[in-house]
């Protein structure tokens, strides 16, 4: 399957993003600057990591009304597959493409470490890969991953089976509400998470539980 990969100014986990893509997918992705707007003809958009314009005003605000967000909007609208990650899923809340937001930890400290990670639903494109319920690992790195969503929402995401990972009993590094790591929309073709699964795809990574989740994404899963 083909994918691209959306790059912004501040940007720094792309290549990462690009080096799993295509060791997972045997195929380059294509890359789009932020100024376009218009995607190419492909199957997964992705919304790497990383600081957008510095994470001024909120983490994602800014990027979230780059001229490329209206092309976003209508693939994933048309069914496309979108995945945020880390800064991509903050890019992502603010656009309105997926449901609450991402607020500071309530640690208010920058957090880098590995956490465990429950997955919720593994009924999805993404997800099909795990089993509900399967406790797999993923790196964290992020200032602003602290999920929060009014209770109707809440309630919606929770009710619609929008939760795609929870932070495992224990490990939840930011104060998320319900422990949520990572939500899908109501059509579970765009998914957003603030773990980074590309650095966790290779033995020299110190594992590979991340692998699933692109492999799904990719269509390399049955
Ligand atoms: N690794 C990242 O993508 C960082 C995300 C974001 N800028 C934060 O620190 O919250």
């Amino acid at each position: 399957m083909k994918s691209a990969v959306v790059v912004f100014p501040g940007l720094n986990r792309d290549r990462d993003m690009l080096a799993a893509l295509e060791s997972i997918g045997g195929i380059p992705p294509v890359t789009v600057w932020h100024k376009e707007t218009g995607l190419p003809d492909v199957d997964l958009v992705v919304i790497p990591g990383g600081f957008s314009y510095g994470d001024y005003l909120r983490a994602g605000a800014i990027a979230a009304r780059s001229p490329i967000m209206q092309a976003i909007r209508e693939k994933a609208d048309q069914g496309t597959r979108v995945l945020g990650v880390c800064n991509g899923f903050q890019i992502l809340t603010e656009a309105g493409l997926l449901p609450g937001v991402l607020m500071r930890n309530a640690s208010l400290r920058f957090v880098c470490k590995t956490v465990r990670l429950k997955v919720e639903n593994a009924d999805t494109a993404f997800t099909r890969g795990y089993s509900a319920g399967q406790i797999i690992d993923c790196p964290v790195a992020h200032h602003d991953g602290n999920y929060f969503a009014d209770s109707d929402t809440l309630d919606r995401v929770e009710g619609n089976g929008q939760v795609a990972f929870r932070y495992a009993e224990g490990t939840n590094p930011n104060g998320s509400l319900n422990d949520i790591a990572g939500v899908f929309n109501e059509a579970k073709n765009v998914l957003g998470l603030m773990p980074h699964p590309e650095n966790l795809i290779e033995a020299a990574h110190g594992g590979s539980d991340g692998r699933a989740l692109f492999a799904a994404a990719l269509d390399q899963v049955a």
